[in-house]
């Protein structure tokens, strides 16, 4: 997969815009672009970054196959000049990006492009492809294991995932946001993530009888032994089998260590508690109750509500499809262009109507802000690079918009770190992606910095994201020109 060639995935007009670039300006001009987002998703506290192995391995393969030109040259839209200069086309900018698996928040620069005007432009939709897809799922899923207090969940999405990429990288960002594994082997072939499953109701259909299904399937596989109970009469022929099956295992002195039954439909609460109390009664206490159906963070919540006794959960369609959020809007604007003759970064800036989308000129970092005592996020603040910052010294904090409103830091009383990190220098690569499952301990670390009340799913305090006073400053004097102009 490493190997694929995306170059051609990106929108038309960023060629048309490349190739205007090519003749009417100077190409070489360097310009910053931002990826970044607005707001998160599933109105939840926070998101997850994910995604940046694969755009990593996109600007590494990128170039441009002789069959990728005469595919555009086909479309009569641009000139042999410039056909030419993409045959040797390769990325030879710097990236800056927040690591996989870290807490983020609207505004904050996810990644951050210096290049060429013409390499940064063409990069940008499979840059916000990548990024918006796996922070989609990351996002989601963080929201599913936190409905699950513990319990651990598994990923059974890829059947409904929107084609193979969907399923595939879906799977990977569910892993990195806590997911204990999925189903989706090839998954687990590319990323070194554990798999996982049960059995279908097809399995127990395909035998004369029930009990004959669930003793092949015992002997079969005894040490990963969950039971799909569900096909006929979950508690009068489903459960009665399962514990008919256990007691036989038992019997026979064949340890029982990983056991249990699956419920995928009816009222789950019901059935589970119902469940518990007849595994219990023969002395399965330990027996894993897992439960699907359509599962999300809403219904998971609802079932620990009603004192369902689920100890593990399968989700599939809501986690790898975000059902109720369908998108994560990444967007990816033009901060600064440098002026050649000074290199200096000229600040450029989008007007909007609606402030929250104006834009942060300038080229720009992101620094989280954390209680010395309580290592819980207390802020973020994105400034400009080259900016410093002393723990012993007082942090005034404002808000952007509603400037009076103020928190000050005293000394010695918070810490700071730098969320960005290089990933690429004069186009080469000089970040080493981590493997998926410690990109999943990091996330969990990530989350345990976050107080409760950020993580609720349903209004979850606001962490804020603040600008420093010379970022401020250097906005408003960009809309004040714009304004008076
Ligand atoms: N106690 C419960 N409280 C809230 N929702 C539940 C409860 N039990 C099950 N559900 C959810 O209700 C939805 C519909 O469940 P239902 O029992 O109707 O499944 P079903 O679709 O009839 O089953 P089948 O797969 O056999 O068609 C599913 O999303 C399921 O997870
Ligand atoms: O419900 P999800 O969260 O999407 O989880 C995946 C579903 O896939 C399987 O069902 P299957 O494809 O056999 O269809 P079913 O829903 O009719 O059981 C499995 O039994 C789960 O119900
Ligand atoms: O292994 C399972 O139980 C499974 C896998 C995919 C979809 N539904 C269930």
């Amino acid at each position: 997969m490493s190997e694929r060639n995306l170059t051609l995935l990106t929108d038309l007009y960023e060629l048309t815009m490349m190739q205007g670039y090519f003749h009417a300006k100077d190409a070489n001009e360097t310009v910053i672009f931002d990826a970044f987002y607005r707001t998160n998703p599933d109105g939840n506290g926070f998101a997850i970054t994910a995604g940046l192995e694969q755009v990593v391995e996109y600007i590494e393969n990128l170039h441009f196959d002789k069959e990728d030109i005469d595919y555009l040259r086909t479309t009569g839209l641009f000139g042999e000049d410039f056909l030419e200069y993409l045959s040797t086309f390769k990325f030879t900018g710097d990236i800056y990006a927040i690591p996989e698996g870290t807490v983020v928040f609207p505004r904050e620069p996810l990644v951050k492009v210096i290049a060429p005007i013409m390499q940064a432009q063409l990069v940008e939709t499979a840059i916000l492809n990548i990024i918006n897809h796996q922070s989609l799922i990351a996002t989601k899923t963080s929201r599913i294991v936190h409905a699950a207090r513990g319990d651990g969940v598994m990923e059974f999405g890829l059947r409904r995932a929107q084609g193979p990429d969907a399923g595939i990288y879906g799977a990977r960002a569910a892993m990195i946001a806590g997911c204990i594994g999925t189903s989706n082997v090839l998954c687990g072939q590319m990323f070194d993530v554990p798999v996982k499953g049960t059995h279908a109701h097809s399995w127990i259909m395909s035998f004369p009888d029930e009990l004959t299904a669930f003793r092949t399937y015992a002997r079969l596989y005894p040490t990963a032994c969950i039971l799909l109970v569900d096909t006929y009469d979950t508690l009068n022929s489903g459960i009665p089998h399962a514990i008919q099956v256990f007691k036989e295992m038992r019997a026979e002195g064949i340890p029982l260590t990983f056991y249990g039954i699956r419920m995928d439909s009816g009222d789950l609460a019901y059935l589970s508690k119902e469940a518990k109390k007849m595994l219990d009664a023969e002395g399965f206490t330990d027996a894993v109750i897992s439960a699907s159906n359509d599962l999300d963070e809403t219904l998971i919540t609802s079932l620990k509500n009603q004192g369902a006794t689920i100890n593990s959960w399968g989700v599939g369609t809501n986690l790898i499809t975000s059902k109720d959020c369908p998108s994560f809007g990444g967007v990816y604007k033009l901060a600064a262009i440098m002026d050649k003759k000074t290199g200096k970064f000229i600040p450029k800036i989008k007007l909007s109507e609606n402030e929250e989308k104006i834009t942060n000129p300038g080229n720009k970092t992101t620094y989280r802000i954390y209680g010395k005592d309580s290592h819980k996020v207390i802020a973020d603040i994105i400034c400009l690079v080259g900016e410093t910052f002393n723990e012993d010294e007082p942090l005034l904090l404002f808000d952007p918009i509603a400037t009076w409103k103020k928190t000050l830091l005293a000394p010695g009383t918070y810490t700071m770190r730098e969320l960005p990190v290089q990933v690429f220098k004069d186009g080469e690569c000089v970040y080493h992606s981590p493997k998926v499952m410690d990109i999943q301990k990091y996330c969990k670390e990530e989350l345990n910095t976050l107080w409760d009340e950020t993580k609720r799913l349903v209004n979850p305090h606001e962490v804020h994201v603040d600008l420093s006073k010379p970022l401020w400053d250097m906005k408003h004097a960009l809309l004040d020109k714009y304004h008076f102009e």
